[in-house]
């Protein structure tokens, strides 16, 4: 178990849609920590409350019920305007479509977190990133002249540049093929042992979540097992069970 204070965790989450007669529970009563500096795995069929889950964590959503720690900030408890100074401070998305911006380049994509905030830009950490990333070479283009493995680690980068407390990544490696989304994972694993970079990913392959430390499995909005280290065979056989 790792001992370190959590970077996020949230505590008897519920969130709830529809009305009230035909309430939709896409997360139940859910308690979790995530450790500073891990590289978690949320996985589960779908319409397990995956997405929902996260998207209450890194504050793109708000849980109906229940508490939400980002570092020591509870942002289920904050104001809007509040919630998006900490989301911009301290919470990086990686989406599965990329959400790049078309008509900027890659560079100007990477930085426009940082410039929207009126944050100063560390070249030092840009070049570390972009070339651990392998992207100094594609830094002028724009989205549309790069590939899709491209596209997504100039999302990743962007997502790191603030060195926020927490990364989130929803199917990062889905539309990417298995080489391209290979190389990720190892880059993600790699951020997180070497530079304590706090990871969720939420994913659907057995493969890509034992690149993880940790992997919690959802089924009807709940966690029904959390394992650490596992194998993708184990991975495997978990959501096997669950999707019966
Ligand atoms: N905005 C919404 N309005 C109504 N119901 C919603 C909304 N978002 C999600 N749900 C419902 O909440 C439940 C959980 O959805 P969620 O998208 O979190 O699941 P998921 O595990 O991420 O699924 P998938 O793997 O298919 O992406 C589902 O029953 C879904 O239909």
């Amino acid at each position: 178990m790792n001992q370190n204070p959590p970077a996020c965790s949230v505590q008897n989450l519920t969130r709830i849609f529809g009305s009230a007669d035909q309430p939709v529970v896409a997360v139940d009563d859910v308690t979790v920590a995530i450790g500073k500096g891990s590289f978690t795995a949320v996985m589960g069929p779908s319409g397990s409350g995956k997405s929902t889950l996260m998207h209450c964590m890194a504050g793109l959503d708000r849980p109906t019920r229940g508490e939400v720690f980002i570092g020591n900030e509870n942002i289920a408890r904050l104001p809007e305007k509040a919630v998006t100074r900490v989301r911009r401070d301290s919470v990086g998305f990686v989406f599965q479509s990329f959400n790049l911006l078309p008509t900027l380049t890659a560079e100007q994509n990477i930085l426009l977190p940082l410039e929207l905030a009126g944050r100063r830009v560390d070249r030092a950490v840009f070049n570390e990133l972009t070339t651990s990333l392998g992207l100094t070479d594609r830094l002028r283009h724009r989205p549309s002249q790069l590939s899709g493995g491209q596209q997504q680690r100039v999302a990743v980068a962007r997502a790191m540049m603030s060195d926020p407390e927490v990364v989130f990544a929803d199917e990062p490696t889905g539309a990417l093929d298995q080489r391209t989304g290979t190389a990720l994972l190892e880059y993600l694993q790699r951020r997180s042992r070497q530079h304590g970079q706090t990871i969720i990913m939420v994913t659907h392959d057995p493969k890509a979540a034992a690149y993880a430390d940790r992997v919690l499995m959802l089924l009807d909005g709940r966690i029904v097992n959390d394992v650490d280290d596992p194998t993708a065979d184990e991975v495997f056989a978990l959501l096997n069970a669950v999707a019966l």
